[in-house]
């Protein structure tokens, strides 16, 4: 029987010892959560009718690792899509809320002459997005063989202006970062294939697009905490240990020892901070491979009685220097069905970067009443909220850094060599919760085996 460890109780973490326990092979295992709570950053609160989510509120339809669980515990019931028909998510520009054009995929276009429409881009940037299939053996050519910043690889394809007014807002509403370090190649490695296959992103997306669309995010009825609940319900109640941190993790010649308890095999399903401190004493190349920025969240979600008029959509995302110390914001009743009572309205509020770091520090009812008062200038006045959620989640998004993908190959060769040992969450190999579904699935396969 082997004798595994999991540290780390998100839903990395929980996944795997729900995969463990459905095994069908003899474990014994102990799953260390430092917090009272399962989780992690996913947390659904239930309230008045309203489904509120403290941390994702879905996922990405295309990525198939998490509808599947779904099925597999019994939810498929509960699965919903996103209100794709009236889909629309607004830049805040200029001191206005501006749509994107329909039909495009991130800064791609599938639709010229709704680009060539829209009120958000001047003259030149239109032109850039018309003349960019005209460029491809250019750009094809220009392609680096090693991995680039989103901000040159976006600059190469349509300039300076879509750079700063789409993507720069777009991957900071996906990925929390910066596009002058983000990788390419690990946040959009389905536009560098097109890069390579077509040189033109724009005759890409359009050749591409010819198939149906499928709505873009996938969720919960009850909402994506239920996915957490259904997994911890299925596992073995003695394997779990809330409020109990790892300190030391040491590797002895056979196995481990966790806090000077044996095991044979470590799942670190932790924070990546966290992991690369507890690696350490172990292997110090890892943990320099492992050292990477994060970016911290604070998100507000308020509940209203009353229904007021927001523009139709999904949300709006804010690029750096507008003003605005949010950094996003969803109106969640129109993004998917049934998170309201009937009648009301949910909208929640996204900080980041700094603003985050400074709000953290502050109480949640003074958090609560400059996330209402940002959103008010943007919207117009808004009546008062009969439910307020508020929630931090410090270094929460890794950063994946240009190179990323590299260093990730050689710390897999590290941790292979280390032995009985696994990484798994949001650092390493994707930030979505299918990602670490995926991955949770295949180590407690590889355990199993
Ligand atoms: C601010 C922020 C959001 N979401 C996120 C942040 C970053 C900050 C943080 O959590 O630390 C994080 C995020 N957003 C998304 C993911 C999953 C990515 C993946 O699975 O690969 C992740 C990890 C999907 C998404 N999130 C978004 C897209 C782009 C959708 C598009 O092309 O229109 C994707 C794939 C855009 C987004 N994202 C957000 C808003 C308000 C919007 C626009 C309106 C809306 O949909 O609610 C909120």
């Amino acid at each position: 029987m082997k004798r595994i460890a999991i540290l780390g109780g998100g839903t990395a973490g929980v996944a795997a010892a729900y995969f463990l326990a459905q095994s069908g092979a003899e474990h014994d295992v102990t799953l260390f959560e430092a917090s009272p709570r399962l989780g992690g950053i996913v947390e659904t609160v239930r309230e008045g009718g309203f489904v509120i989510e403290g941390g994702p509120d879905g996922w990405v339809t295309e990525k198939p690792w998490a509808l599947t669980l779904a099925q597999e515990l019994g939810l498929g019931d509960e699965v919903i899509q996103s209100l794709d028909d009236t889909r629309k998510t607004y830049i805040y520009l200029d001191g206005r809320l501006e749509a994107m054009p329909n039909g495009m995929r991130m800064m791609v276009p599938g639709d010229l002459q709704a680009v060539e429409a829209s009120a958000l881009f001047s003259s030149e940037a239109k032109k850039a997005f018309l003349d960019e299939p005209a460029r491809a053996d250019a750009l094809k050519a220009a392609a680096p063989d090693d991995d680039e910043s989103v901000a040159s690889f976006v600059a190469r394809h349509f300039g300076p202006e879509v750079l700063t007014k789409i993507a720069a807002p777009l991957l900071s509403g996906v990925f929390g970062g910066d596009v002058n370090t983000l990788s390419v190649r690990a946040v959009m490695p389905a536009f560098v294939a097109m890069e390579r296959e077509y040189g033109s992103l724009v005759t890409a997306v359009q050749a591409k697009a010819k198939g149906t669309q499928r709505p873009i995010f996938t969720t919960l009825r009850s909402g994506v905490g239920t996915l957490v609940e259904a997994m911890a319900a299925k596992i073995p109640l003695r394997w779990i240990r809330r409020n109990e941190p790892v300190k030391r993790l040491k590797r002895t010649g056979e196995g481990w020892l966790v806090d000077g308890r044996p095991f044979d095999d470590v799942l670190l399903a932790t924070p990546v901070d966290v992991a690369a401190h507890l690696l350490e004493p172990t292997d110090h190349r890892a943990y320099e491979l492992m050292q990477m920025e994060a970016s911290s969240a604070v998100v507000v979600g308020f509940c209203f009685q009353e229904n007021f008029d927001l523009p139709q959509g999904f949300g709006f995302l804010v690029p750096p220097g507008q003003g605005s110390l949010l950094m996003a914001a969803t109106f969640m009743d129109q993004k998917f069905p049934g998170r309201i009572p009937s009648g009301g309205r949910l909208v929640r509020a996204f900080f980041g970067g700094a603003s985050a770091l400074r709000l953290m520090r502050c109480g949640n009812d003074e958090i609560a009443s400059i996330a209402r008062m940002e959103l008010a200038r943007i919207l117009g006045p808004l009546p008062t909220p009969t439910i307020t959620v508020v929630r931090r989640w410090p270094n929460s998004l890794p950063q994946y850094a240009v190179g990323h993908l590299g260093r990730m190959a050689e710390l897999e060769s590290r941790v292979q060599t280390i032995g009985n040992l696994w990484l798994l969450g949001n650092g390493y190999r994707g930030v979505g919760l299918p990602d670490l579904i995926r991955d949770a699935r295949k180590a407690a396969q590889e355990l199993s085996a």
